[in-house]
């Protein structure tokens, strides 16, 4: 024993320490916002008048006994029992308040932990104010983030979306309303920029999945590295290195509801047995672990391509298509429902003028023949394009053919299709005036700035029907 540790000495300190033992709970059921201890089942054992006053109860008697979760739904005094260390400082949601917590297990005198002690420190901590500040203006911005990931995936389009009364699109709207009262697999056909998205969309949203998300993924927008994890989604240190966090996978995150595969043709074959036993089986393993996860997804898918070209080529198996194959649903090209094309321009010029605050043009008679002669191999997509390069390029409130002059003459090889076209057109356009006017032909006549035999052998000549033109 060094000589300055005196006996007298070690008496005071075991005497100081006794004290500092039974003065410091007291000090921190004073100082803090609110205390609490809970059993080893995780049931408040004791509480303080000030955390009950902060739980808004006047007895401690509604507390004692009670699953401490059931008065603090975020409590960790569980956690700390399971894993026998505190928490020092941690922060805590409580309704719409933050509270700073100091968590600790509690033990007997053999060390085996019978408890847990907590202490709200909030009010006193001033100096944490910052921090707390900080913490709620992200908790805040995460809020408003997870919103407008929500909005994000709640399905955009409806089948009032997909523009177009005539013939050809009136069946899509029909199949695609049947296909919304199904569960089945779907598989949409179509050129690019024919609508498949909208479709699926329209689709999902008809569908009792409504209130669920649709989550889109483009099979060619993904190399082919990634695919897996983009499908089924990541562990958490499944990789070493920068990326170590777990990502959720698309069939994740459209559990419940729908999963949109665009340009299935361009999967992979490998990715195409995990995808459909996915299908089948309704349940995946998250890479990086043995963990299985089960979802509940109705798929939609759509192709450009020809998939029976790829089966017969050996780059797209049978059985994934047979399974995404139930119902079938083919967009037509924009050149095959020239009919939609005066409405789907009007539809366009308003989303454009909406967009961009550009004033509301229309499509002059001269300028729709012009359009309704082209080819549009990029279809919708391609005629949107058009239309905002016009309203940039002119200032005329209604677009001329000159207003197009960028599209270049239709080309020769186009010169059947050109009569075909202009008289799909002319069928648009009588029958859009005819519409208007109860089936009168003087006033359509008048309307269409035309004399009455004009337009009496222009019915007659395209043959339409005696009822519209009656
Ligand atoms: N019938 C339609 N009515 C209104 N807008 C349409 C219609 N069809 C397509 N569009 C518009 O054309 C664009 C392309 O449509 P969408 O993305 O649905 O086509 P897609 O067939 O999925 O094309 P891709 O295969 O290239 O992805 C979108 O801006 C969409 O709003």
């Amino acid at each position: 024993m060094s000589n300055h540790i005196t006996e007298a000495f070690l008496k005071d300190s075991d005497a100081i320490h006794k004290h500092a033992m039974a003065s410091l709970f007291a000090q921190l059921d004073s100082l803090c916002e609110g205390a609490i201890t809970v059993d080893r089942h995780g049931r408040i054992a004791w509480i303080n008048d000030k955390y009950l006053a902060m739980l808004g109860l006047g007895d401690a008697r509604q507390a004692l006994g009670r699953d401490v979760e059931e008065l603090i739904p975020n409590s960790l005094m569980r956690e700390v029992m399971r894993s026998n260390l505190p928490i020092l400082l941690d922060i805590m949601s409580f309704g719409k308040q933050s509270m700073v917590v100091t968590r600790m297990p509690l033990h007997d005198d053999a060390g085996e932990v019978v408890g847990a002690i907590g202490f709200v420190l909030y009010e006193k901590m001033n100096y944490l104010k910052p921090l707390l500040a900080k913490f709620a203006a992200l908790q805040a911005e995460l809020a408003l983030a997870r919103r407008g990931l929500a909005e994000s995936r709640r399905p955009k389009h409806t089948l009032d979306s997909y523009i177009g009364g005539g013939p050809a699109s009136a069946e899509v709207k029909r199949l695609a309303g049947r296909a919304g009262r199904q569960d089945a697999s779907v598989l949409l056909l179509g050129e690019t920029g024919t609508g498949k998205e909208i479709v699926a969309s329209a689709i999902h949203a008809a569908s009792p999945r409504a209130a669920l998300p649709f989550i889109g993924i483009n099979m060619a927008a993904v190399p082919e590295a990634l695919l897996e994890a983009e499908f089924f989604g990541v562990a958490p240190g499944a990789f070493t290195g920068a990326d170590k966090r777990a990502r959720e996978g698309k069939f994740k995150l459209a559990d419940g509801g729908t999963l949109f595969l665009d340009e299935i043709g361009d999967l992979p074959l490998a990715m195409q047995g995990k995808l459909l036993r996915v299908l089948q089986e309704q349940e995946f393993e998250l890479l990086g672990s043995n963990s299985v996860v089960r979802v509940d997804v109705r798929v939609i898918a759509a192709t450009s391509v020809d998939l029976g070209r790829l089966m017969r080529e050996g780059r797209f198996r049978s059985d994934l298509y047979y399974r995404l194959n139930v119902l079938q649903i083919t967009l037509p090209p924009l050149r095959e429902r020239l009919e939609d094309m005066p409405a789907l321009c009007d539809a366009l010029l308003e989303q454009i003028s909406q967009r961009t605050g550009m004033a509301l043009r229309t499509v002059g008679a001269g300028a729709m023949a012009l359009l309704a002669a082209c080819r549009w191999p990029g279809n919708v997509r391609e005629l949107a394009n058009a239309l905002e390069r016009a309203c940039i390029l002119s200032d005329n409130l209604a677009l001329g053919a000159a207003d197009f002059a960028f599209l270049g003459p239709p080309p020769a090889s186009a010169k059947l299709q050109y009569a075909d076209a202009l008289a799909a057109f002319d069928r648009a356009i009588i029958g859009a005036a005819l519409q208007d006017n109860a089936g009168k032909v003087p006033a359509a006549a008048r309307q269409l700035g035309m004399s009455r035999a004009t337009l009496y052998k222009r019915i007659a000549a395209l043959g339409m029907s005696a009822r519209a033109a009656s």
